[in-house]
């Protein structure tokens, strides 16, 4: 990692904004977009438009992937999320860094029968009329043969005695591809209408399970020792805690939630569609029928060892990636124009937020690092001043459990 990035957050608000600015080349159009209103493009954007809800964005400076350096912004509400992926992209890449992979990226859709009147002569039709079928899908969206992508295959699935599934897989291109698959797929339900059939609907999967990302890291475990623990001691420990998320679903949904952190803040920041990618990383972790850890950590030698798969329905271009002047100003920062590479950095960020979030569960306790960062939110909003945050944090930081009674206590004595 570039000396310059060294305890980035210690540097003031200006030069943070000026060494990512320069970093990336932004221009200063795009600079002032870090901090305008967009009252008159959300307004076509979404109905009964009203106001900005504007959220905080962050920067994790020191991720490393495939031997190559990201600085990756983060859009989130909570304290410490940032903190906790920098701290362990910055053990991450203390080691060889996260090796990351997309083997394929296909989005799945669905004409939905009911009341087949006659399956194998309609199992026939598909397949025997494949190439046609797919021809009227890409026929409905040329544009996206332009890019490369297209419909691909068309399968009959059974569900139950009355309803089917006609299963459709499209190369989105580097797109998301949710509208556009739509389209396709009710051209092919008119044409299933037109062959007789019951359509009950046509609709995207966001199951995304034919594109998925694998990311794994190695962490010399000489870099985890703690306090009084010795490095191989906190190894074995996230291990347990790695285990106990794969045999206890009370555990995984918070082991969960703690990827789903990092993850979804590179979602957020990049204009993609996050409830798509809650829905199918969900879906995703109970696949083999038991709701499981998204990410395991073993140990090996003289190295703890992560991998994670992820399904990740996202994309560089169309929706709103390609409007909000945020996400485009977002993704010149990163420096992606793939698709397969905003995947990789978006599961990196999540296995390395998982492997801090571990690693503090497993030493200190979370509280200790969460607390400390959640004290100028806690002090914030109990009324200091921007000028009282660094005397009242100062002596929060002294007391245990603090609260608003505490807060309220230190301004007093502080506005006597
Ligand atoms: C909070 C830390 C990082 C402190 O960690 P620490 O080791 O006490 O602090 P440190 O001063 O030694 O800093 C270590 C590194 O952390 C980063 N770091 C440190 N401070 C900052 C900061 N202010 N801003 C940005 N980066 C920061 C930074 O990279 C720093 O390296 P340095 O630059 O000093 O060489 C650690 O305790 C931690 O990672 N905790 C995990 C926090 C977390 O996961 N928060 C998410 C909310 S809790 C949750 O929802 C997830 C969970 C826990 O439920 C998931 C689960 O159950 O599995
Ligand atoms: N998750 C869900 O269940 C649903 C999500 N959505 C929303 O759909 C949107 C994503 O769908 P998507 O189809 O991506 O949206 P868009 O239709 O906005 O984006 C796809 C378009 O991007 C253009 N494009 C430019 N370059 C490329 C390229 N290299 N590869 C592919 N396309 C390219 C193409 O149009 P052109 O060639 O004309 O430029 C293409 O048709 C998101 O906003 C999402 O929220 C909608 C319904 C459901």
């Amino acid at each position: 990692m570039a000396s310059h990035w060294a305890h980035f957050y210690q540097k003031s608000y200006q030069e943070r904004l000026k060494l990512v600015a320069t970093f990336a080349g932004l221009t200063p159009e795009q600079l002032a977009d870090l901090k305008t209103d967009n009252r008159e493009i959300f307004d076509h954007l979404i109905e009964n438009y009203l106001a900005d809800y504007p959220l905080p964005e962050g920067v994790v400076t020191n991720l490393k992937i495939n031997g190559q350096s990201y600085v990756v912004p983060l859009v989130t509400e909570e304290p410490s999320v940032i903190a906790a992926a920098n701290n362990g992209s910055q053990l991450l890449a203390s080691g060889e860094g996260i090796l990351g992979k997309v083997d394929q990226r296909l989005l799945g859709g669905q004409v939905i029968l009911k009341d087949v009147s006659n399956v194998q002569k309609l199992q026939r039709l598909i397949v025997n009329q494949q190439v046609k079928l797919l021809k009227i899908a890409d026929q409905s969206h040329p544009q996206i043969l332009k890019h490369g992508g297209g419909a691909k295959s068309l399968t009959l699935r059974s569900l139950n005695a009355h309803f089917w599934s006609v299963d459709l897989l499209v190369d989105p291109g580097e797109a998301m591809g949710a509208n556009l698959i739509n389209t396709m797929l009710e051209a092919l339900a008119d044409e299933f209408r037109s062959l007789g059939c019951q359509v009950t609907m046509a609709i995207l999967s966001n199951a995304a399970d034919q594109s998925l990302v694998q990311v794994v890291g190695k962490v010399p475990v000489s870099r985890l020792s703690r306090a009084k623990m010795a490095g191989q001691e906190v190894a074995q420990r996230i291990s347990d805690a790695s285990q106990v998320a794969q045999i206890d679903p009370y555990r995984a949904v918070t082991h969960n939630k703690g990827i789903m952190n990092g993850v979804d803040a590179v979602v957020m920041a990049t204009g993609n569609d996050w409830r798509a990618v809650e829905s199918a990383v969900h879906a995703f972790a109970v696949k083999d029928g038991q709701y499981r850890g998204l990410s395991t950590w073993q140990l090996k030698g003289e190295f703890l060892v992560g991998q994670m798969t992820l399904p990740l329905p996202i994309g560089v271009v169309g929706g709103a990636t390609s409007v909000l002047s945020m996400a485009m100003v977002n993704k010149k920062i990163i420096g992606i124009n793939h698709v397969s590479e905003l995947m990789q950095v978006a599961a990196g960020i999540g296995l390395a937020q998982n492997l801090a979030a571990l690693k503090a569960l497993v030493t200190e306790g979370i509280q200790k690092g969460h607390m400390s960062l959640q004290m100028r939110s806690l002090a914030m909003a109990n009324g200091a001043t921007e000028a009282e945050l660094p005397m009242v944090v100062k002596r929060l930081r002294k007391i245990d459990h603090p609260n608003s009674t505490t807060v309220a206590k230190i301004l007093n004595e502080l506005r006597k």
